[in-house]
């Protein structure tokens, strides 16, 4: 079943045609990747699809269209860019803040989510004294907390180590259920290749399937 389309989707800014008419669709429980070189328009498809900027051409999630007015339609956990955290707060009191905002998550899946990303003696640390890669584990973790029905990672392996990677394809296919969407951007291929099932290839705003 198809889950999130676009069809004929365009994006300008100051006379540039940033997104070129793209059209593909993604059903429900799969893991779609987009890959492509700094600049190529990884990062505007995935705010595109969540309703963060304006586009041209038609957008849906489950049916509902998606635009500025009517931002992601389905509940939806998401790491664009960088990490948003409070530094005066710790990794723990950064997630229980979102926690706060949704039904059924307790203080226990909170610790597990942060022990899985390989944070455990650093829970209760306030994220001021974290390293990069410390502070994209915190990031990531508050887009897989809950039950969001949408995962959205902007370059989840930025600033980590290649065990970190290791444990965060291990934690991806564990969380992508039938239930589950996930969309991924990255420039590494390795680590797409180990997790993608519906990949794409992003250059300069043309985005077409990957053919492997
Ligand atoms: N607000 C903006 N104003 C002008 N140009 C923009 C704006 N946002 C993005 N761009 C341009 O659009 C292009 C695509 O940007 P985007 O952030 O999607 O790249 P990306 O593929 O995610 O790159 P990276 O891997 O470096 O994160 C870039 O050339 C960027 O400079």
């Amino acid at each position: 079943m198809s889950f999130i389309k676009l069809e004929s989707v365009s994006k300008q800014i100051k006379g540039q045609l940033l997104i070129k008419n793209v059209t593909f669709q993604i059903n429900k429980g799969e893991i779609a990747t987009f890959e492509g070189i700094n600049g190529s328009g990884k990062t505007l498809i995935l705010k595109a699809i969540l309703g963060l900027i304006k586009t041209n051409g038609n957008i849906s999630i489950n049916d509902q269209q998606v635009n500025v007015k009517n931002k992601y339609p389905i509940s939806a956990g998401m790491l664009i860019e960088k990490p948003s955290l409070i530094e005066q707060l710790t990794a723990f009191q950064n997630l229980k803040l979102l926690a706060q905002l949704q039904d059924k998550i307790s203080d226990d899946d909170i610790i597990k989510l942060l022990i899985s990303l390989g944070l455990d003696g650093h829970i209760h640390q306030k994220v001021k004294h974290f390293s990069l890669g410390m502070k994209q584990k915190v990031g990531i973790a508050q887009a897989l907390l809950g039950n969001n029905k949408l995962i959205v990672l902007d370059e989840p392996t930025n600033a980590l180590d290649e065990e970190s990677v290791a444990s965060l394809i291990n934690i991806i296919k564990d969380f992508n259920t039938s239930q589950t969407t996930f969309l991924i951007t990255s420039h590494d291929s390795n680590f797409i290749n180990q997790i993608s099932t519906k990949p794409f290839i992003v250059r300069n705003g043309v985005i077409n399937a990957k053919i492997s």
